[in-house]
């Protein structure tokens, strides 16, 4: 059975990390999902936590750990007891890739994420150039599922996904891929 639903899935709000480079777009994703405005954003130094709910009543915590270099040593902090993290992709930054590979497999390593659904997000999707989600995957070395939601599990059996995302346009139907994220572990 799903790791939310032992754990009693109205006893608390599922904890969500979201992680990624600096200027991958966390913040203005956190933000555009809080209030549903595009707000302007500076670098985050620490972290910045909002309590959300997906349009079908799924409660979570999201937060949003700055992703700057200095900042990253911090990440396995955020990792304990986290229900899925979701890792945020600047889709336009291919220069920094290996980085962002390096990153996201570091986080991984990490011993609570063992079995934690990971949610890939291909951010600035609607910027001309921009590397389509399955590009993104196989750039990572992630292989793709064709599936209408691509879905794989990886060596250490944790389902992930990659998907496309405009932090700056999210808009509601787009939120339902929290929810179904947050169940993935209970299918
Ligand atoms: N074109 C485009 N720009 C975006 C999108 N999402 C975020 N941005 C821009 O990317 C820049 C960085 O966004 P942030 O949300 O501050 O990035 P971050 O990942 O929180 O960065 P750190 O806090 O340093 O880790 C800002 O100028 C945003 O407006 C998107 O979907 N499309
Ligand atoms: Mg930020």
């Amino acid at each position: 059975m799903g790791k939310l639903i032992s754990k009693g899935r109205r006893k608390r709000d599922a904890r969500v990390v979201m992680l990624g480079l600096d200027l991958a777009g966390k913040s203005t994703l956190l933000y555009k999902l809080k209030s549903g405005q595009a707000v302007e954003t500076c670098p985050t130094v620490g972290f910045n936590v909002e309590s959300l709910q997906t349009p079908c009543g799924v409660s979570f915590t999201l937060w949003d750990i700055g992703g700057q270099g200095s900042l990253r040593a911090s990440w396995p902090d955020y990792l304990e007891d986290t229900n899925t993290l979701i890792f945020v992709l600047d889709s336009t930054d291919t220069a920094r890739l290996p980085e962002a590979a390096a990153a996201l497999e570091d986080a991984l390593s990490h011993p609570s994420m063992a079995g934690i659904p990971v949610l890939l997000l291909a951010n600035k999707q609607e910027v001309p150039g921009a590397l389509a989600p399955a590009e993104l995957g196989e750039k990572l070395k992630t292989p793709i599922v064709e599936h209408s939601w691509p879905r794989l599990l990886d060596s250490h059996h944790r389902l992930q996904f990659v998907c496309f995302c405009q932090a700056l346009f999210i808009h509601c139907v787009r939120v339902q891929c929290f929810s179904r994220m947050l169940f993935v572990r209970s299918i």
